[in-house]
């Protein structure tokens, strides 16, 4: 008989990618072009990390050497103990998930999920028994014997899923999984996934275009540009200390406004800018000298609409998003994006109004103003 409460065996190991570079040819042979340039990433047993970045920057080449499907031109890739290099797809015992979901047309949602076990000669018993298993977590029982033309496209990712976790994999890679299905339901796949992934425990990495997915799936948020890693920290630390001005401007809005360091004292700044003194906290990802320049990073939601407030401004736009207001307002010389979420209490401003506004400075971060940056290569 079927036991479907036994729980699905799952290995939890440690991922390793070490200087890895992965250069491809250009087609008329000018010069080399380097997808991913010499990245280090630590992926820890059981963690969901993911790669985020603009479109190019390495992303889903990075994914396809640890694969297999794509050989580095040099660096290494470790697996637990063990070296994967140059080991074959099919011997890494790693699960990819598409986008196209990749489902055979002809096979019922029994036999795509059973398909992987087969042609690994595992007996048969076994192989009734373990898709059993995993139709049962995926709740994909009322749907076992139709043909994936016959499924929607939650659906059919669900049995890729399946079909992925089936085979008991080391490690599962998702290749922009969620991107074929509406707003809704890619919220609802994208905390499903999560929860399955987290209650078997499956080290993942997980390609995606989406800030808001990769911050409420990943362990480990890594953010990439131009084939290097920007950052690779927990999605907190990426929104709130960001490393440089691309990974502020990648990971949702930022406003960078030029100040001057006036003191600097107990881990505080005091800062001039916009013609105002702020106090900051301190953070290791800036040199601070006395009358220095530095760059301010402020969210849109670190400015609040306030009689109190020190700085006065006039508004430029209007963008009305329903439980939001997003406001463009010239503060000087300068332009800042803002959201107001209390709009349903004192109304929707008008262009050309002059306001007040007061700025979370506790939320602020700072960074070398941005043409060091520039110069140093680092954006
Ligand atoms: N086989 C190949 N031959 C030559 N260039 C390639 C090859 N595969 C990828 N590239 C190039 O390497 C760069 C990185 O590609 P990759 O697919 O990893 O980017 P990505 O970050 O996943 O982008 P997207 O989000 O658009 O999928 C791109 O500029 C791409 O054109």
């Amino acid at each position: 008989m079927t036991n479907v409460s036994a729980p699905i065996k799952t290995h939890s190991v440690d991922v390793k990618l070490s200087n890895l570079l992965k250069i491809f040819p250009t087609h008329d042979g000018s010069e080399d072009f380097y997808a991913v340039n010499e990245i280090e990433l630590d992926i820890k047993a059981g963690e969901l990390v993911t790669l985020l970045g603009p479109s190019g920057c390495g992303k889903t080449t990075t994914l396809r050497m640890l694969a297999g499907f794509e050989l580095p031109t040099s660096g290494s890739i470790h697996i637990g103990a063990d070296n994967v290099t140059n080991v074959p797809p099919n011997k890494r015992n790693v699960a990819m998930v598409f986008q196209s979901y990749a489902l055979f047309p002809h096979l019922s949602v029994f036999e795509n999920i059973a398909y992987g076990l087969k042609i690994n000669n595992v007996p048969k018993g076994e192989v009734i028994d373990r898709t059993f298993k995993v139709i049962s977590l995926m709740h994909l029982e009322e749907f076992k014997d139709r043909l994936p033309s016959q499924l929607s496209g939650g659906q059919q990712q669900r049995v890729a899923l399946a079909r992925a976790i089936v085979t008991e994999p080391r490690v599962l890679l998702f290749d922009e999984p969620l991107s074929n299905l509406d707003a809704k339901l890619r919220e609802y796949m994208r905390d499903e996934l999560r929860k399955i992934q987290q209650r078997l425990g499956i080290t993942s990495l997980y390609v995606t275009h989406d800030q808001t997915e990769a911050m409420a799936i990943s362990d480990k948020v890594v953010i990439m540009n131009h084939g290097k890693i920007q950052q690779a920290d927990n999605p907190i630390d990426i929104y709130t200390r960001p490393n440089n001005h691309f990974v502020a401007g990648f990971m949702g809005k930022a406003n960078f406004l030029h100040g001057v360091v006036k003191d600097v004292k107990d881990k505080k700044a005091i800062i001039n800018i916009l013609g105002q003194t702020i106090s900051v906290s301190v953070n290791d990802k800036v040199k601070l000298s006395e009358n220095g320049p530095v760059d301010c990073v402020t969210r849109p939601e670190f400015w609040e609409l306030s009689e109190e407030g020190k700085f006065n401004g006039e508004i430029t736009r209007v963008i009305y998003l329903g439980n939001h207001v997003e406001y463009e307002v010239a503060l000087g010389d300068e332009t800042i994006t803002m959201m107001d979420f209390e709009h349903y209490k004192h109304g929707i401003k008008q262009e050309g109004e002059r306001i007040k506004l007061h700025l979370k400075e506790e939320c602020v971060s700072l960074l070398p103003p941005r043409k060091e940056y520039v110069k140093e290569g680092l954006v």
